[in-house]
């Protein structure tokens, strides 16, 4: 049976805790961004900063070589592992327990890559979120999807969703075969749009913050990182989905006034988050 839920402040008390005053790096939790490309390590800077900003502990981002000193240079707070590939991923490895990894922000789309990522997918245990060119690699693979780890957190667009689901003819259709997706593999769909619904079996989020200044780049690839982040932290996958969503549109309805809506960037997301988490407590 169906069940629709409004996400809004009330649903979001039910399980937000504020950070413990004796915390400390070393378990506020690990978030691992992978992804970046040449022309694409914007992405990954986004993403990285975000998962920061919504607080976890330690971040390390995993990019090609040519992203190094960009990283390093935008946000020194990250620590960064390069492939052995100039422009893009050919092998993705790390010597280190991340608690959450969110992979595809810039990652692209090259053969390479996507030998990388089908190993990867093979090995993974951690709780993962999975967005951009690596939905549309695994759109290519379908038969991927059974590697898909129970839990695992998909954030496509609607062109992603279309490509991972196939084409619908009616928003009754898209959300069936969503849900469909969603049981069959045992995974969480965040259908990014406005507004963004989150779909975990047959329940369905329904996200009442945001507004169109989001419609802007680089604002997905942020979500990433603010989901990726609350995963490392140690909430449930769903919760997580939920409290990243909110707050990323939170942060829109937050700056709006302030920024008006088309001067509004994915960075501003970034820069108002603190304030999002404040109207919280
Ligand atoms: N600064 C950067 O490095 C940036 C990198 N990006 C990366 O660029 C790669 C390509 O991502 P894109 O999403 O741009 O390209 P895609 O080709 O995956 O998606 C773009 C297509 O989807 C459609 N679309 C997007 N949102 C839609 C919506 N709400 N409703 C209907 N159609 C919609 C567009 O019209 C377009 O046809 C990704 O890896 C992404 O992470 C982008 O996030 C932009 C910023
Ligand atoms: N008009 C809108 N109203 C509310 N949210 C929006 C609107 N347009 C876009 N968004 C949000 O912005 C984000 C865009 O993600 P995405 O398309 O992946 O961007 P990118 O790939 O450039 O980072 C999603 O979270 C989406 O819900
Ligand atoms: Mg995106």
């Amino acid at each position: 049976m169906i069940t629709s839920v409004s996400i809004d402040k009330n649903e979001i008390l039910k399980f937000y805790k504020p950070i413990a005053v004796d915390t400390h790096k070393g378990i506020q939790g690990h978030a691992l961004l992978i992804g970046g490309s040449y022309g694409k390590i914007g992405a990954v800077c986004l993403s990285s900063k975000a998962a920061l900003k919504t607080g976890c502990g330690l971040v390390t981002v995993f990019i090609p070589k040519c992203g190094y000193e960009i990283l390093q240079i935008a946000i020194p707070e990250v620590m960064v592992l390069t492939d052995a590939k100039k422009r893009c991923i050919s092998n993705i490895s790390f010597d280190f327990q991340p608690n959450a990894i969110g992979i595809g922000p810039g990652i692209g789309q090259h053969e390479l890559t996507q030998k990388a990522f089908l190993k990867f997918l093979k090995t993974n245990t951690t709780p993962l979120v999975i967005d951009a060119d690596a939905l549309n690699i695994l759109s290519q693979n379908k038969a991927w999807f059974l590697l898909l780890q129970s839990g695992s957190i998909l954030t496509p667009h609607p062109k992603e969703l279309e490509r991972l689901i196939g084409k619908w003819t009616s928003e009754e259709e898209k959300f069936e075969k969503t849900i469909s997706f969603s049981l069959q593999y045992n995974v969480i769909i965040v259908m990014k749009g406005a507004p963004t619904h989150i779909i975990d079996g047959e329940t369905i989020y329904k996200n009442t913050t945001g507004n169109p200044a989001l419609a802007t780049a680089g604002s997905g690839d942020v979500l990433t990182g603010i989901i990726t982040s609350l995963l490392a932290q140690g909430h449930e996958p769903i919760q997580a989905a939920i409290l990243g969503v909110y707050l990323h549109g939170l942060t829109a309805d937050i700056a709006v006034s302030k920024t008006g809506i088309q001067s509004f960037i994915a960075s501003d997301i970034i820069d108002h988050l603190g304030e999002a988490f404040l109207s919280l407590e």
